[in-house]
């Protein structure tokens, strides 16, 4: 940055010096470093996620304020996070320090380049993971895996939404092994991670190192699988990790966003492999899972809050865990930096913009039903009946489509709710998904369905 930029940072800064109290300040303006500043962008650093997102809701206008005043024009500010920032930040003098550990300690750590020995997060373990009916299965094939690797189910495929669980239970495995005496090598990335270490491999002339590292470990964890559709390259790499790694008996874990046979632009040698073993899906959490797991991380976080509040939040952040968590430790953060306690009124406004996003998540398979109906002139129990026409055969189909689309719920209960088998349903995403690769006008169709269907739900929700 050219001295002049940074005179115009330091000059914003002491306008918010002015402005705040000077704990605040400390605390949160103190703590971000400037580090780009050109025409209309300013790009700010601060050390987590935690920092981030705190500032993006609660300081970002003041920020942006601040720079208006003192350079006479609006930037556009980008916070970005830099996990080496972190450790520089812990030496500011802070109030809520503890809270901050706390939070530090139970936040999910950038995965797949965390330079630790095992690059596991030693707080994802079998004793932090809750079981309810939504996991029961997957978290069962995970112990069973974690017990007898390579000779249980293997590889285990995991698959669910987004913030279900599946890293932590992926690592648990992992944390498992490892404490076991004559622990065995275990390996946990990313593919994204997976293909960043290949492509240095490749440019660096280190193929043999980077193939001995995967290759020989006894157990890959291997996240966010999804990711190698359509990168053939990678996927060649992939095939004989892979393939050493399951003929020297070795145990090979992954996760994906839906089921290999569903992931478009992956080769058939692989889909079936991924298919060997066992398949598990991991769905929603209903209330009752949802307030354990709130009980669980208020132990962890050591915070006294009443009962009724917890499961005001569980009732209504269903569609995330991450997201409940993410309300907790706002709830948490807010007692500790405030040091009021928590009531339902304050609750309800400190969630207001989590809640507001649930609403618009609370998609239901009814409202797809009846905005594709709707939109086809018929009516949903055209959608829900046996006659196999052309004019409805479709319609259903892209209801089912954008029910498995649109919600986090599984292939059988989608079917469940046209009276179908959960066959039927996979054959309808096929099918729709692969019409809208070439045909323009249903993708258009399908946003507007989509659009509909959201506002449909947010309506009847509130
Ligand atoms: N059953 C559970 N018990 C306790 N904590 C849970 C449970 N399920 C999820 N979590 C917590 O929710 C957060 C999100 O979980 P995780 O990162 O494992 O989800 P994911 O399915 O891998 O998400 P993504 O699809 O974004 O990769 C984590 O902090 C995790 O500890």
């Amino acid at each position: 940055m050219t001295d002049e930029q940074k005179k115009l940072w330091n000059d914003a800064c002491q306008h918010l010096k002015q402005t705040l109290s000077k704990d605040v300040f400390e605390k949160w303006i103190a703590v971000i470093q400037c580090r780009k500043i050109d025409h209309d962008q300013v790009i700010l650093v601060v050390g987590n996620d935690f920092y981030q997102s705190w500032l993006e809701e609660h300081y970002l206008p003041l920020i942006k304020n601040a720079l208006a005043l003192v350079s006479g024009q609006t930037y556009d500010i980008q916070l970005v996070v830099d996990y080496s920032l972190a450790s520089e930040q812990e030496e500011q003098p802070d109030t809520a320090e503890n809270v901050k550990e706390k939070v530090r300690s139970i936040l999910p750590q950038k995965r797949g380049t965390k330079e630790t020995k095992t690059n596991l997060n030693s707080n994802y373990t079998f004793d932090s993971f809750v079981v309810g009916p939504s996991n029961q299965f997957a978290h069962a094939a995970a112990m069973a895996s974690a017990q007898s690797p390579s000779r249980a189910y293997n590889p285990l495929f995991i698959y669910g939404g987004v913030g279900l669980g599946k890293t932590h239970l992926m690592q648990a495995i992992g944390n498992f092994i490892l404490s076991k005496k004559g622990k065995g090598k275990v390996c946990y990335t990313t593919s994204e991670a997976f293909l960043n270490e290949y492509i240095e491999a490749l440019q660096t002339n280190s193929l043999a190192k980077f193939r001995k590292k995967y290759r020989t470990v006894d157990a890959l964890l291997i996240d966010d699988i999804h990711f190698l559709a359509g990168k053939e390259r990678l996927q060649e790499e992939f095939f004989h990790t892979f393939n050493a790694i399951f003929e020297n008996h070795k145990q090979i874990v992954m996760t994906s966003d839906r089921p290999a046979g569903e992931l478009e632009g992956l080769a058939p040698r692989l889909v079936s492999r991924f298919e060997w073993g066992l398949v598990v899906e991991m769905e929603s959490p209903d209330v009752e899972t949802r307030v354990a797991i709130l009980r669980k991380k208020s132990e962890q976080l050591k915070l006294s809050i009443e009962q009724n509040l917890l499961f005001y939040i569980a009732e209504r952040i269903s569609s995330n865990i991450r997201r409940l968590e993410g309300a907790l430790i706002r709830v948490a953060s807010y007692i500790s930096l405030t040091g009021q306690s928590m009531d339902m009124g304050k609750l309800e406004y400190l969630l207001r913009d989590t809640l507001d996003q649930e609403k618009k998540h609370a998609i239901s398979v009814e409202n797809i039903q009846k905005t594709v109906a709707e939109h086809f002139d018929l009516r949903v129990g055209d959608l829900l009946g046996r006659k196999r026409t052309q004019n409805i055969a479709w319609p259903r189909q892209v209801a089912m489509y954008l029910s498995r689309d649109m919600t986090n719920l599984s292939f059988p209960s989608i079917g469940d709710s046209f009276g179908r088998n959960h066959a039927t349903v996979v054959h309808a995403c096929k099918t729709v998904e692969k019409e809208q690769t070439t045909d323009l006008k249903l993708r258009q169709t399908l946003s507007l369905l989509r659009q509909r269907a959201g506002h449909q739900s947010a309506q009847t929700v509130s």
